[in-house]
């Protein structure tokens, strides 16, 4: 078996509506989905032993069963049950670039190169609605992370609609060191808080897609309107971690105040990001918030929109 290395990205959410619960016990959503160039590498390598190990640069991530990308071999394992015999043991090596955390889904996107890893190693040809369909399995996250780009993720974040690839944007990430946000814990207090606004699981499809309000942020998507973009930013899940943390909450004002494209707390947070249009008002924007701030925890990053999902490292 030969090694292979893969560029995971991370995603920000441009847009996060919360519509009801579902049967399954989790969300309802629709999400506008984008990933940033800031990524981890995953390496797949061969080894002696038939299992699964895991390898990071990361001391604080669980080398175990518990590690996503380990989640994602496994499954891959118990599908393809005969690949281990023919092509022997493996090593995930995880150099670790994207917070952990953080709301960037950077486990859900180690997980989603290891679906495309072995799908190349194993040489199985699968389809990428068929790794979609694992990733499913294993995070509502991973289905996006292996397509990547600009999308549509309705269901519990797992049905996906690419709409026009956008890469002219650029990202200012801020996320402060010493808070993680849990996001089951995110959910689960949005449910406490606001459940009442729910759709109720017993109504038709069509009440509940009329509840979506994600039409004007496509359009903007659609129209490459960077200043429309900013303005639409909506995220439900601010609702519950904003007034928690409210350094976070702080943290964004910094951004709108340097007069940004738009600011906001991507997925379940705590990252915030700011657009802006150029690399040198990354810079300046995050040199201003980095000064304002003045904070030792605070991590600062500039990045840019891009239209991949997992792929190939060059060698
Ligand atoms: C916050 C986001 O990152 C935004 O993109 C995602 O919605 C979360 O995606 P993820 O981390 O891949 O989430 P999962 O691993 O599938 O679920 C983690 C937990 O989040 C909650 N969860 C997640 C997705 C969803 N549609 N409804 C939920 O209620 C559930 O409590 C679940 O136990
Ligand atoms: N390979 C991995 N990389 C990062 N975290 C991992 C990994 N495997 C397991 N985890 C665990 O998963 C949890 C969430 O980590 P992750 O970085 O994916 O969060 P996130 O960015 O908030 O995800 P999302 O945006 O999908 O909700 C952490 O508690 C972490 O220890």
């Amino acid at each position: 078996m030969r090694s292979v290395t893969l560029i995971a990205p991370a995603k920000i959410n441009l847009y996060l509506e919360i519509i009801g619960s579902r049967p399954d016990g989790f969300h309802e959503l629709a999400m506008v989905l984008q990933t940033i160039s800031l990524s981890d590498r995953i390496t797949i390598n061969p080894i002696g032993i038939d299992a699964i190990t895991i390898r990071s640069n990361d001391p604080s991530l669980p080398n175990d069963h518990s590690n996503l990308a380990y989640r994602a071999a496994a499954l891959m394992v118990k599908q393809f049950p005969d690949m281990m015999a023919r092509y022997g043991g493996i090593e995930i090596e995880i150099n670790k670039r994207i917070p952990v955390a953080a709301g960037l889904a950077g486990g859900s996107s180690n997980a989603a190169a290891v679906l495309v890893g072995l799908d190349l190693i194993w040489d199985l040809g699968l389809t990428q609605d068929e790794l979609q369909t694992l990733g499913a399995e294993i995070g509502s996250d991973v289905p996006f992370c292996i397509s990547g780009g600009t999308a549509l993720a309705t269901g519990r974040g797992e049905v996906l609609s690419p709409l026009l690839n956008l890469d002219n944007l650029y990202v200012v990430l801020a996320k402060f060191r010493n808070i993680a946000i849990s996001t089951p814990w995110a959910y689960q207090t949005y449910r406490q808080q606001f459940s009442s606004s729910y759709i109720s699981e017993a109504d038709d499809l069509k009440s509940r897609q009329q509840r979506v309000h994600s039409g004007p942020m496509v359009a903007a998507i659609m129209k490459r309107d960077g200043a429309k973009i900013g303005q639409l930013l909506h995220n439900d899940l601010e609702k519950v971690a904003l007034p928690e943390y409210p350094q976070v909450a702080d943290l964004r004002d910094a951004f709108i105040a340097q007069g940004v494209l738009g600011a906001m707390m991507s997925g379940s947070g705590p990252t915030v990001f700011a657009l802006v249009e150029s690399q040198a008002e990354a810079d300046r924007v995050s040199d201003a918030v980095q000064n304002q701030i003045a904070n030792q925890n605070l991590l600062l990053w500039t990045t840019k929109f891009v239209s991949t999902g997992i792929h190939l490292a060059e060698s």
